[in-house]
Formats: structure tokens, C-alpha cells, sequence
């Protein structure tokens, strides 16, 4: 793959203004265009530090102290955060926040950046009924954005970082505030997301390992496992305390593998187990 095709990440280590240790430590790894990579880790392990990094809002927004290489398709977040902006959509935590503070509605809120952008009214309808329809947020398109629930504010964010149609996806724990009939409908869309290479922080073990490519674990600052969910779970070491998922929890219990002698990471996998077993 060429090289301005990938994400990679080349003993990256951030330091915040002040802060006597490194949030990040010596990061290295890489992804493909396309790709979903799901990050998980405990807390303060550094994986809103690495999304604020991948976004470029560290270090062009909050100021850091920077060493080693992030690159995304050739550019740099670090770098070329103007041009490396346009390319990418971006929900961190407390999506509130990110609000334009402008918009009456929910509609003109995610109409804000492609009316910035010069885009035809037309177009800008088109594409804001259709993301809200993705988003479940139709109903919700005439309401003021203030009046959301949590739950309905993260899509709002989610709709308003996709509806520019980016490359590059970077959410933070956008489902920490979804019911989980909302938070099962954000997976399901997740998973059918094409051409867009996205980076997911979330604790929801059992939907990323169904839907991620890879899967990055952080650990005090460090990236200490990344493969698939599959290669990730069976090796991760018990002491990091990170929870596996259920059908991975089931399929130890009964002792029931797969035809590689690794254990099951998704429903269908412990099925293939099962039925591998019988
Ligand atoms: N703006 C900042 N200035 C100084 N230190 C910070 C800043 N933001 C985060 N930190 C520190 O960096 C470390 C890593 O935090 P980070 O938010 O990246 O972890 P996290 O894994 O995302 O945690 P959580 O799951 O709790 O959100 C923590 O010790 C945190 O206190």
C-alpha cells in the first residue's frame, strides 16, 4: 500500500504544557485507509490524548510538547492542521461543546460547516436530511439544538462531523450518553460506513470487536497491543484489566475454540466454535 495510503503513528510521545510525564509514550502503529480502529484502555490511559493528536487539535488548539510522527494520507495533523481539517470530522468528548453556539436548529447546526464551505443550498438540504435521517435526528431537525437529550446530542455531533463527508472519522466515546437501543442503531451504522478510515475511543467491548479492523490498546501512555479483535483479546495480558467480550468469556468457559485455537471475539465466531465442537 502506498505510503500517503496509510495512518502511522512513529514513536509518538506528547507531553501537555506543565505536565511533568508524557501522556503519550514512544506510539508507534499504523492502519490502512478504510479501516475501523477501535481504542480502548482504562482511564487516563491516554486515548483522548491520541484522538486529539490524530485530530491535530493537540497541539494546534491545546499546546503540547510533541516528539516522533503522526502522518494521515501523506499529511500531518501536527503540521498541516488547515488542509488536514478539511479531510477529517471529529467528536470528542462533551459534544455539547462542540456546538457552533450559532444555529437556531438542529437542522442549520449541521448545515453550519457546508454553508462555510460554499456549498449550494440544494446540496446542503439533501445531505442534512439524509444524515439525520442515519442519525435518527429527523424529528429532531426544527428543535434548537439546547434542547436535546445527551443521547441525541452525541448523534447531533456525530451527524455534524459526517455530514461534511470526511475521510477521516475520530470519536471519542460517542456513545458514553446513548441508550442502548441508540447506542445498538450507532454500531449497526458503523459497521455499514464506507470509504472512511475511523478511529473509535469506547469501552462497548462486545460492538467494537464486531465492527473494529483493529484494535489499539493504551496502557499509561502506551500502545500495547494492536491487531485484530480476534489476535487482540487472546493475547491480551489478564493484568491489564481490561474486560473481554462476552462471547470470549463464554466460549473460555466451555472450552470451545476455533479450528486456529483461538478463542471466539464475536457472536458468529463462538457459533463457528460451537459448531466446530459438535
Ligand atoms: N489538557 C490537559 N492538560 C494536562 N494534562 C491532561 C490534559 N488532558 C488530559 N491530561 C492528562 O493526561 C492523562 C491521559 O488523559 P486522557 O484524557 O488522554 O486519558 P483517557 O484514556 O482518554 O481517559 P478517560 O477514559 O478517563 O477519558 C491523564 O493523566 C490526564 O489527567
Amino acid at each position: 500500500m502506498d505510503e500517503d495510503k496509510r495512518i502511522t503513528l512513529d514513536n509518538l510521545s506528547v507531553r501537555y504544557r506543565g505536565a511533568e510525564d508524557a501522556q503519550l509514550k514512544n506510539v508507534s502503529a499504523t492502519a490502512s485507509i478504510g479501516q475501523i480502529v477501535g481504542i480502548i484502555g482504562n482511564s487516563h490511559t491516554g486515548k483522548s490524548t491520541l484522538c486529539r493528536v490524530l485530530a491535530g487539535v493537540i497541539p494546534n488548539i491545546i499546546s503540547a510538547e510533541i516528539t516522533g510522527s503522526c502522518e494521515v494520507l501523506g499529511h500531518s495533523p501536527v503540521h498541516e492542521w488547515p488542509n488536514f481539517n478539511s479531510l477529517t470530522g471529529v467528536v470528542l468528548q462533551n459534544p455539547a461543546g462542540q456546538l457552533s453556539g450559532l444555529a437556531d436548529t438542529v437542522a442549520d447546526e449541521m448545515a453550519f460547516d457546508l454553508i462555510n464551505q460554499g456549498i449550494s443550498e440544494d446540496v446542503i438540504n439533501k445531505r442534512v436530511a439524509n444524515v439525520a435521517a442515519q442519525m435518527g435526528l429527523t424529528d429532531q431537525l426544527v428543535q434548537t439544538p439546547e434542547s436535546l437529550s445527551g443521547g441525541q446530542m452525541q448523534r447531533l455531533a456525530i451527524a455534524t462531523a459526517i455530514v461534511t463527508q470526511p475521510t477521516i472519522l475520530i470519536m471519542d466515546d460517542p456513545t458514553s450518553e446513548m441508550d442502548p437501543l441508540g447506542r445498538q442503531q450507532f454500531f449497526h451504522w458503523l459497521a455499514n460506513v464506507q470509504s472512511t478510515t475511523v478511529f473509535i475511543v469506547s469501552s462497548e467491548i462486545d460492538d467494537l470487536s464486531e465492527i473494529a479492523d483493529r484494535i489499539w490498546v493504551m496502557d499509561d501512555g502506551q500502545l500495547v497491543e494492536q491487531g485484530t479483535p480476534q489476535a487482540v483479546f487472546n493475547y491480551l495480558d489478564a493484568d491489564r484489566q481490561i474486560p473481554k467480550p462476552t462471547a470470549y468469556q463464554l466460549a473460555a468457559g466451555m472450552n470451545w475454540h476455533l479450528s486456529n485455537g483461538a478463542l471466539p471475539v464475536t457472536p458468529s465466531e463462538l457459533k463457528e466454535a460451537y459448531d466446530g465442537k459438535n
